[in-house]
C-alpha cells in the first residue's frame, strides 16, 4: 500500500449529484482516488455509495457534477469507453454470465480483439489465432492466480456467490485496468473466500492497480485501505486515514450509531 500524499489523483470525482424524483441519491459529492492506493467508500444503507459508482463509470448520467480520470474528464464517456481508458467497476451481485464457461466470461472482457473487425477477420487469420491463443494463456494466467483455473470449462452459473465476485474481479484483470471499483466485494462470501480475495487485492494492488472498495465489512475496510471516503445521506461526510475515520465523532454518529 502506498503513501496517498505522495502521488497524484487518478481519479477525482467533484460536485457530482444525481435525484431520484424527490430521492437526493447523491448530492454534490465529491472523491479522490490516488494512483496505486486501495481506497475505501463507506457509508449507512441508502448513503449512496452504490449511485456515486455508477456515476463515475457513467452507468448512470450525473444531473451535475464533473469525472476526471488518469486527468482526462470521462463523464460523457460511454461506459466500454471509459473500461478501455482503465477505469473498470464489478457490482454488489456479480454479473457473469451463468450460461458461458468461466473461460469464456474471460475471453468476452478482452478489448481490441483484431478478429472483431470483419476485413482483419478475412486477411488476418494468423494475427487472429495468435491473439486468442495469448488471450487464453493471460485468461489462465489469471484464472489460476485466483484458483479458478479447475473450473475454467464449467458453467459460470455453477460456481458460488464468493467464487462469482472473485471470476468478475478477474476478468475485470482481462482489460488490464489502472482502477478497479469494487462493490462489496465480501458481501454474501464465506470468511475463508474474504481472506483470499483480499491478499488477491493486496497482490494486485502491488502489481500496480489501484482500488475504491464499497464494503460494509469494516475490518476489511480498515485492514485494507490507505484512505477512507465516508457518505451519508448522498454527501461527503469525512475522509481520512483509517485510524482517522475510526475515531470520527461525526462517522461514529451517522454510521455506527454511536
Ligand atoms: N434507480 C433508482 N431509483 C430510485 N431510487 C434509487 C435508485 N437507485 C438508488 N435509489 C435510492 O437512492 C438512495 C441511495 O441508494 P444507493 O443504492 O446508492 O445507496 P448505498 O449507499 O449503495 O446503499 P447500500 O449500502 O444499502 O447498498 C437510496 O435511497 C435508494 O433507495
Amino acid at each position: 500500500m502506498n503513501n496517498p500524499s505522495l502521488s497524484q489523483p487518478l481519479l477525482i470525482a467533484e460536485g457530482l449529484s444525481k435525484h431520484f424524483g424527490g430521492i437526493r441519491a447523491v448530492n454534490n459529492a465529491e472523491i479522490k482516488v490516488h494512483s496505486g492506493t486501495i481506497t475505501g467508500l463507506i457509508g449507512p444503507n441508502g448513503a449512496g455509495k452504490t449511485t456515486l459508482f455508477n456515476l463515475l463509470s457513467n452507468f448512470i448520467r450525473p444531473d451535475d457534477g464533473k469525472v476526471i480520470f488518469n486527468g482526462q474528464p470521462i463523464h460523457d464517456l460511454p461506459t466500454n469507453e471509459i473500461a478501455l481508458k482503465g477505469c473498470v467497476r464489478t457490482f454488489q451481485v456479480a454479473r457473469v454470465l451463468s450460461r458461458l464457461s468461466v473461460l469464456e466470461n474471460m475471453l468476452l472482457a478482452t478489448p481490441h480483439q483484431t478478429g472483431e473487425n470483419l476485413i482483419q477477420l478475412w486477411f488476418q487469420q494468423g494475427k487472429i489465432r495468435q491473439q486468442e491463443k495469448e488471450n487464453k494463456e493471460r485468461a489462465m494466467d489469471i484464472l489460476e492466480s485466483v484458483g479458478l483455473s479447475a473450473k475454467a470449462y464449467d458453467y459460470a452459473g455453477a460456481l458460488s456467490g464468493g467464487q462469482r465476485k472473485l471470476l468478475e474481479i478477474a476478468r475485470a484483470l482481462m482489460t488490464r485496468p489502472k482502477l478497479i471499483l469494487l462493490d462489496e466485494p465480501a458481501a454474501g462470501v464465506n470468511p475463508t473466500l474474504i481472506g483470499q480475495i483480499c491478499e488477491h487485492i493486496i497482490n494486485w494492488n502491488k502489481q500496480g492497480i489501484t482500488f475504491l472498495i464499497i464494503e460494509h465489512n469494516m475490518d476489511l475496510v480498515m485492514s485494507l485501505c490507505d484512505h477512507v471516503w465516508v457518505l451519508a445521506e448522498g454527501t461527503n461526510l469525512a475522509d481520512g486515514t483509517p485510524a482517522e475515520i475510526q475515531k470520527n465523532s461525526a462517522v461514529l454518529e451517522a454510521y455506527l450509531g454511536e
